[in-house]
């Protein structure tokens, strides 16, 4: 009775005798972890319940001799997943409590696991979503703030600069107006495809929405240097694009602040940044300018 009650719930249950040996798997604990009820039997626990941490893949401590050493339930850290005898990985969630016999002694212990990688999916969906810009996936203003408070934390310690550029697509509006908005869509993601190819893996591209971009030049310790990488986004973004047979150009217009000369604050860089760009804008577009004392001032309300 007890054995057609376990194989009829959802969870994998395995249980062990006191040298950590398999004598008993349900149903649903062979459907996860690949291993058959024969093949399983008599099996060390670690060897059919392969688990590791899914963070730093560490093997998780041995369920069993923690159980029986404490003599009583333990929920085993989340973050865990389980390596099927196919060696196909999957998040689990489990709990491992001893047996005891009707005298109260030990004879073993009972793990109860679950498949959570539908759940883990999910959030790991939604992590992702509230940190990148859904069209193009670059990382959004949430994550571009957090990476600058790290470059400023970083610079303070190594007293050292890096630099914070505003870029705004020139007459963006116009694109849309004539060729449409899915093309200006696309434009929108081919522009980040190419200020990503611009700059270094540890420097950050990221939307700000609309048609502005801000690049994160976190190794960046010469304005000559900053200014040179400026020039190559000018003249990437330059190159004529092609979607659905129709080429045209864009330009763009970009404000540079410098931490720590302008500002040491990510706010401040962010808007300095932006100030001077309203300011490249100004002086024709298709241009970049450094941030100079009061430029903020030019900008009109917005
Ligand atoms: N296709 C598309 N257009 C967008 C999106 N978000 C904002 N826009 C449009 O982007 C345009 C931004 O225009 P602005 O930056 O104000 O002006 P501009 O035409 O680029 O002119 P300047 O910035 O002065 O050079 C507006 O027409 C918005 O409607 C988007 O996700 N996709």
């Amino acid at each position: 009775m007890a054995q057609i009650t376990l194989n009829s719930i959802g969870d994998a249950v395995i249980c062990t005798d006191m040298a950590g040996r398999i004598d008993y798997l349900n149903d649903a604990a062979e459907k996860i972890t690949k291993w058959s009820k024969a093949d399983a039997r008599g099996q060390l626990l670690n060897t059919v319940f392969n688990i590791i941490n899914a963070d730093n893949r560490e093997p998780k401590i041995n369920t069993v001799e923690l159980v029986l050493k404490n003599d009583h339930p333990i929920d085993l850290p989340i973050n865990t997943i389980l390596i099927r005898k196919d060696g196909s990985e999957i998040h689990i969630e489990d709990s491992a409590s001893p047996i005891h016999n009707n005298l109260g002694s030990q004879y073993g212990v009972v793990i109860v696991f679950r498949d959570v990688s539908a759940a883990q999916d999910a959030a790991s969906k939604l992590m992702y979503q509230a940190q990148h810009d859904n069209l193009t996936n670059l990382p959004n203003r949430l994550v571009l703030s957090d990476r600058i408070a790290h470059a400023i934390a970083l610079a303070e310690r190594n007293k050292s600069q890096f630099y914070v550029l505003f870029i705004d697509l020139d007459n963006f509006k116009k694109i849309n107006d004539s060729l449409g908005h899915s093309i200006g869509d696309q434009l929108l993601k081919e522009v980040a495809n190419r200020l990503v190819g611009c700059i270094r893996h540890s420097d950050t591209v990221s939307r700000q929405g609309g048609d502005e971009f801000i690049v994160l030049l976190s190794e960046c310790q010469l304005q000559a240097e900053a200014a040179q990488i400026t020039s190559k986004i000018l003249a990437t973004l330059l190159i004529p694009y092609r979607f659905a047979h129709t080429t045209f150009s864009i330009s763009a217009s970009i404000g540079i602040s410098r931490y720590p000369i302008d500002g040491r604050d990510v706010a401040i860089l962010i808007n300095l940044a932006d100030a001077a760009m309203y300011q490249a804008k100004k002086r024709g577009r298709n241009n970049f300018q450094f941030y100079e004392a009061g430029l903020e001032q030019l900008v009109p309300a917005r």
